[in-house]
């Protein structure tokens, strides 16, 4: 099955080595850590593959093994590489102390001064990548690099409306990251905002790009950061978020809201228990998401995808959720016996 009859996606970003503890261990308890390939603009283009969609990664590697097994990692999930640029310099990383029960994972960044950090607007072909594209994916990962992330994040979004492509924008707002040099990521995340028709993002992400706080209860209190969220960004035409009630590190409570500007629905929440990797659930959510926007579905089989991918992408070890389309209608047809 392809989902690219009608042109393809594009995903920019940095994609990164992610080291971690195996199993529930302390950093300070192991000899050896497990190397998966991630990061978010990654995961969303390995998740938008594997369903079926023509996909092209635009991003920069460095020239050594460690850029080439990043690269290798895209192309095993399907990904087109390309417009993937090569250059001497250090891979970005991140560890991962895996968290159990009451103790939640961590994440500790070593990705400054990485070649896609250090890398300048012209030396993207923006342009020839996005011809032809149905849409172009980024986050507030790249903007919360530092200034020339902030740059990069920029060029991407005015090639993209240069071009007339759709940009959806995911907040993923990393506080490490943005507290790490004197930013405002609220001015930042408004102005590349205002490109979006697509964000993936809450009412707390919300609260953030408005500097408003949101009153109401639960279903309500996000109804009213969307409609806020739709005046201030006359793009934007769909809101899409999880709510998620952590009850420990192996078992979350998550439900799928969808916000258009003239309706929304929340699906129920589904109780996610045995959880193998939370790292990439979000981006698993918003490829699910965008699997279906992308055919055209309505809001309830849209939040329905997305809810579906991001529980599939709880069982699954690693940054990515390489889960195709049948084994996705699949699952969200029949829960979770085997299948023989
Ligand atoms: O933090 C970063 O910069 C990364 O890109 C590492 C991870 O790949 C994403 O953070 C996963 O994001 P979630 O899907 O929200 O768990």
């Amino acid at each position: 099955m392809t989902n690219s009859a009608s042109g393809h996606v594009v995903t920019f970003g940095e994609v990164l080595l992610r080291f971690a503890t195996p199993g529930a261990r302390l950093t300070v308890q192991c000899d050896a850590l497990d190397m998966v390939v991630g990061g978010a603009e990654a995961n969303v283009a390995a998740g938008l593959a594997s369903l079926g969609h023509d996909v092209k990664m635009l991003t920069r590697l460095p020239s050594s093994p460690l850029g080439d097994k990043a690269r290798a990692a895209l192309n095993a999930a399907g990904i087109d590489t390309a417009h993937v640029g090569r250059d001497t310099g250090r891979m970005g990383l991140y560890f991962l102390e895996s968290g159990a029960g009451l103790r939640p994972s961590s994440i500790t960044y070593d990705r400054a001064g990485s070649v896609f950090a250090t890398s300048r607007a012209d030396q993207f072909d923006f342009a020839s990548a996005l011809e032809g594209a149905r849409l172009l994916h980024l986050s507030g990962i790249t903007p919360a690099l530092g200034p020339g992330g902030v740059a990069l994040a920029q060029a991407a979004v005015a090639a993209a409306n240069s071009a007339g492509v759709p940009v959806c924008f995911d907040g993923n707002y990393r506080a490490l990251l943005w507290d790490a040099w004197d930013s405002d990521p609220r001015a930042i995340l408004t102005d590349l905002m205002q490109s979006a028709t697509v964000m993936i993002g809450n009412h707390r992400d919300i609260s953030l790009l408005l500097g408003k706080a949101f009153s109401g209860d639960g279903s309500d209190r996000r109804r009213e950061a969307a409609l806020a969220a739709f005046e201030a960004f006359p793009k934007l035409q769909l809101i899409a978020s999880t709510a998620r009630h952590v009850v420990n590190s192996g078992h979350h409570r998550i439900a799928a809201r969808l916000d258009a500007r003239d309706a929304a629905h929340q699906t129920s929440e589904v109780d996610v228990t045995g959880i193998v990797d939370r790292i990439g659930t979000g981006d698993a959510f918003a490829a699910g998401v965008l699997h279906k926007w992308l055919q055209g579905a309505d809001l309830v089989a849209t939040a329905q995808a997305g809810l579906a991918y991001t529980v599939l992408k709880h069982t699954v070890p690693g940054d990515m959720c390489l889960v195709g389309p049948e084994e996705l209608e699949a699952f969200s047809a029949s829960g979770g016996d085997v299948r023989r």
